[in-house]
């Protein structure tokens, strides 16, 4: 499976932002996506959920030489602030979401099996979702994605929330999981592109290029990677 990129444009006002975005994910593969303050890593992932319209280009899964627009449903997306109903606790919302997904649940797996999943304490998941901690947020938005499994999951800057023990586990997850899904993953933190990341791809004026392999394992990767994102693009 490959998601296409092909050609995506979008401006805010006469700003441009994605000059023409053309490239190929590839499943079995964490993507790390760089780019420096306002480069437009979030209006890319926006266009590619749907949430924001982009002007034009488009965006598609490939499957078995057969490629489909990109659908809102083939997509997981945590957001880097989370939104969620916070009038609900975690477990009425995560009990909702299981039954609106309900063909999607894994067989026997449980609701309890879930929270366990994300180390989610007992006593929190009966209190109020608007009681929560940014990161603890993050982890029902992560959540989602466990239960209906999307074959692209596209992650804003999540894991600088999580505390250290949960950042491993989440860490952990996301590398089983990548066996069967395409995963792009925006950060600024450099190290955490390193360890968890198989590519990496940069967003610099508008474009996305790879960063060769070589980079990526030389022990000067952080001044390379630095010098790459100095380059070019927007900062505030
Ligand atoms: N809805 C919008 N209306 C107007 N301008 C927008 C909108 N969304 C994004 N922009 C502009 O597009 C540019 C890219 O923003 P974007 O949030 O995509 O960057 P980013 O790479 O995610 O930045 P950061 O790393 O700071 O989160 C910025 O100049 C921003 O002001």
């Amino acid at each position: 499976m490959q998601l296409i990129l092909d050609n995506i444009r979008k401006s805010f006002d006469d700003k441009s932002v994605l000059k023409g975005i053309d490239f190929t994910f590839e499943k079995g593969k964490i993507y790390g996506l760089l780019g420096r303050n306002g480069a437009g890593k979030t209006s890319l992932f926006n266009c590619l959920s749907g949430e924001t319209r982009m002007d034009s280009g488009g965006a598609f899964l490939r499957r078995d030489e057969v490629s489909l627009p990109l659908r809102e449903e083939e997509i997981g997306y945590v957001f880097s602030l989370p939104i969620l109903p916070e009038f609900l606790t975690g477990y009425e919302f995560v009990k909702f979401y299981m039954d609106i997904n309900r063909d999607k649940i894994q067989p026997g797996k449980t609701i309890g099996d879930y929270f366990d999943i994300i180390r989610f304490e007992e006593e929190d998941r009966h209190r109020l979702i608007k009681g929560y901690s940014h990161g603890m947020k993050n982890k029902i938005q992560m959540l989602c994605f466990i239960i209906t499994r999307p074959p692209l999951i596209l992650l804003d800057e999540p894991l600088t929330s999580f505390d250290v023990v949960v950042a491993l586990e989440i860490k952990k997850l996301l590398r089983e999981m990548k066996q069967d899904h395409i995963i792009i993953f925006s950060t600024h933190i450099l190290q955490l592109a390193a360890d968890l990341c198989d590519e990496l791809v940069v967003l610099n004026n508008g474009v996305l290029q790879e960063i060769p392999a070589d980079i990526l394992h030389s022990p000067e990767f952080e001044e390379r990677i630095i010098a790459l994102l100095k380059d070019g693009g927007e900062h505030d």
